[in-house]
């Protein structure tokens, strides 16, 4: 049985400190590679170091029935670095859904490619998959769960960690001809609010970041529609997660105390429909200095969205101004999802906890 990942609640505290640190790691080694190759008397600089290549030769497949920039292209391109390739295979590409089940979607695939990074609509679609692929299936995205995103925005915010407190340094970040990598820097406890709609990126962060201290703040509107799932809860309460969250409908309350504040699009890819409704339920909720003041967010609040951004759920002046950390967000989708597949996909070793900077 090939081992898969559908939530970060399936790895262990440890196991996502490892991939986080070897994101780090794998981030560091790949810049210098991709940097402009200089020449003349430059060139006799000390040799570039090339990343793992453990996907040399072997084919990632992704199968995604939905729209993707980020995740898509971080997959494409880390897929590339680690020595391998991906095969975009979209909605309209290929028999899923059509002419063929996910179950024989699954083992065909499966026995020509070494991987699968699949997002989906139904969450149960990936379960589907994952219960008859014979290699490793990662989750791009589901109705319930999306991993990679919050790898990334924890990334960012240990790379940022030095913001939160006061006295501490901007890290180094250039280590090319240093030898040793830098060590991820070390974050402290934080209170991170998310002010939006109950979606996949709230729920993986509902089983992760209580589990690393850090306390979460939640407003949703009061309707049933707006709140988490019995099978996600689920999860946070096994976690242990559930006494580090408060929830509620007022947003004001929400970012009380707030280091990082974080909200997603009110409409989600096939939501488009009850646009106006939500618009009219999610008033009041969009993320603004004026909120987060009035509200008692720390001073130095930091601000995070997985992307694509709509002007509804966030304001120009804080989207674009220097509480944004969205843009480094974004690129470490990359770094990240390189780490999962080179560790799941490339190793079949994601769930481990043992150190991995020697094989970066
Ligand atoms: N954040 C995110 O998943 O972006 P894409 O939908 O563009 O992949």
């Amino acid at each position: 049985m090939p081992p898969h990942l559908m939530t970060l609640a399936d790895l262990s505290t440890p196991a996502i400190t490892r991939v986080l640190t070897h994101s780090h790691t794998l981030k560091q080694v790949s810049l210098p590679w991709l940097a402009p190759q200089q020449t003349g008397k430059s060139s006799r600089r000390k040799p570039l170091k090339m990343p793992s290549q453990s996907l040399f030769n072997k084919s990632i497949a992704l199968l995604f029935s939905k729209r993707s920039t980020r995740t898509r292209v971080s997959a494409e391109t880390a897929a590339t670095l680690l020595g391998g390739r991906a095969l975009f295979l979209g909605r309209d590409d290929i028999q899923l859904g059509v002419n063929e089940s996910a179950r024989d979607t699954a083992r065909v695939i499966g026995g020509m490619c070494q991987g699968i990074f699949a997002r989906v609509g139904d969450h149960a679609e990936i379960e589907e998959l994952a219960r008859y692929s014979p290699v490793p299936v990662l989750n791009a995205l589901s109705s319930l769960w999306h991993p990679t995103q919050i790898l990334a925005d924890l990334l960012t915010l240990h790379e940022h960690a030095h913001l939160f407190t006061s006295d501490a340094p901007a890290p180094e970040t250039a280590v090319e001809g240093k030898g040793a990598y830098k060590p991820l820097p070390e974050l402290r406890p934080l209170t991170i609010t998310w002010l939006g709609d109950s979606t996949n990126i709230l729920h993986d962060m509902l089983v992760t970041y209580p589990r690393f201290g850090h306390k979460i703040r939640v407003a949703t509107p009061a309707q049933l529609a707006y709140q988490c799932p019995t099978p996600v809860w689920d999860r946070v309460k096994e976690l242990g997660c559930d006494k580090d969250i408060w929830w509620g409908s007022d947003p004001r309350e929400a970012v009380h105390g707030a280091d990082v504040v974080v909200t997603d699009t009110w409409i989600s890819m096939g939501q488009e429909a009850e646009k106006a409704q939500r618009l009219k339920d999610f008033q009041g909720y969009q993320v603004t200095e004026a909120l987060c003041k009035e509200g008692g967010a720390k001073s130095g609040w930091k601000f995070l969205h997985c992307l694509p951004r709509k002007p509804d759920e966030v304001d120009d002046e804080v989207f674009y101004g220097p509480r944004s950390l969205v843009f480094p967000e974004a690129d470490n989708r990359k770094w990240t999802i390189m780490a999962a597949f080179d560790l799941l996909f490339g190793k079949w070793n994601l769930h481990g906890t043992e150190a991995t900077q020697s094989e970066a």
